[in-house]
């Protein structure tokens, strides 16, 4: 079977974007993993279907590089407003559906703005804080986040910590380079490895900063793959809401898949 496909990514986190309104992509595991590994496959931290979805203007079903369906993706999130406004769907705002809720999102230019879900609720520890931002993440402050070993220890605490059992957690090193400044380096879940950059991870620092400093919004991170900056406001409860996840996200290649397996 033959499916055309596109690749896009944002600050070097990267997708493989299958347009699948019409549901055609055979999802398995297998195939997704296939699709995604960097030697036998495309090569991608992830895969995303667009499908369509009553009410909006489309839904967004995400993978990780493994093959099992994921949590929220930010980066992904942002790539799939650009894919959607690429194939025509919007002008310049849409409302979609994603496996956390409803999104809206924003096409400037360069700029993509995704809007996140609200968090209710970060677990506070002296040596680090636990939160979900439609992915679980755990963020740890470190003094120099480059030399951080992000996969040996980001796997041990994957695995190893209290949040291991219930399906794992991604894992994130920040640095504060200044204040609303950061820089920021995650082990995801998923992926099993370092990746670039990942979004919810940036959106859960940055929060994570806001309250351990005091900061006001919006935080810039600096990732390996480029600059994101975290919107957001906190109401009377201390819950954060109206969280905005602002960087860039592009197209870089579209080519036909042979979904015969590869080996
Ligand atoms: N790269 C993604 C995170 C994917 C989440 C996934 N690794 C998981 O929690 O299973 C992002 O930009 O937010």
């Amino acid at each position: 079977m033959k499916i055309t496909f596109f690749k896009y990514q944002g600050t070097g986190n990267d997708f493989v974007m299958i347009d699948d309104r019409d549901q055609s992509f055979p999802v398995s595991k297998e195939l997704i993993a296939s699709i995604c590994h960097r030697r036998f496959g495309v090569g991608s931290d992830g895969l995303i279907l667009l499908q369509n979805a009553e009410g909006y203007d489309f839904r967004m079903v995400y993978f990780n590089a493994d093959g099992g369906e994921g949590s929220m993706c930010g980066n992904g999130g942002r790539c799939v407003v650009r894919f959607a406004n690429d194939l025509g769907l919007f002008s310049d705002h849409t409302k979609f559906i994603a496996v956390d809720g409803e999104h809206e999102g924003t096409v400037s230019g360069d700029v993509i703005r995704l809007k996140m879900s609200g968090v209710k609720d970060v677990q506070r520890y002296e040596d680090y804080d636990f939160l979900n931002t439609g992915s679980p993440h755990y963020v740890t402050f470190v003094d120099q986040v480059d030399e951080v070993d992000v996969v040996n220890i980001g796997s041990e605490i994957r695995y190893g910590s209290i949040y291991g059992p219930q399906g794992g957690t991604n894992v994130n090193f920040a640095e504060i380079i200044e204040e609303n400044h950061l820089s920021v380096r995650t082990y995801e879940r998923g992926v099993e490895d370092e990746t670039f950059s990942c979004g919810t991870g940036v959106t859960a620092c940055a929060l994570s900063a806001s309250l351990r400093n005091d900061w006001q919004s919006p935080i810039t991170v600096e990732t390996i793959g480029g600059t994101l900056e975290v919107a957001f406001q906190q109401n009377a409860n201390g819950e954060f809401d109206d969280i905005t996840l602002i960087g860039p996200a592009v197209r870089v290649f579209e080519g036909v898949l042979d979904t015969t397996p590869t080996r």
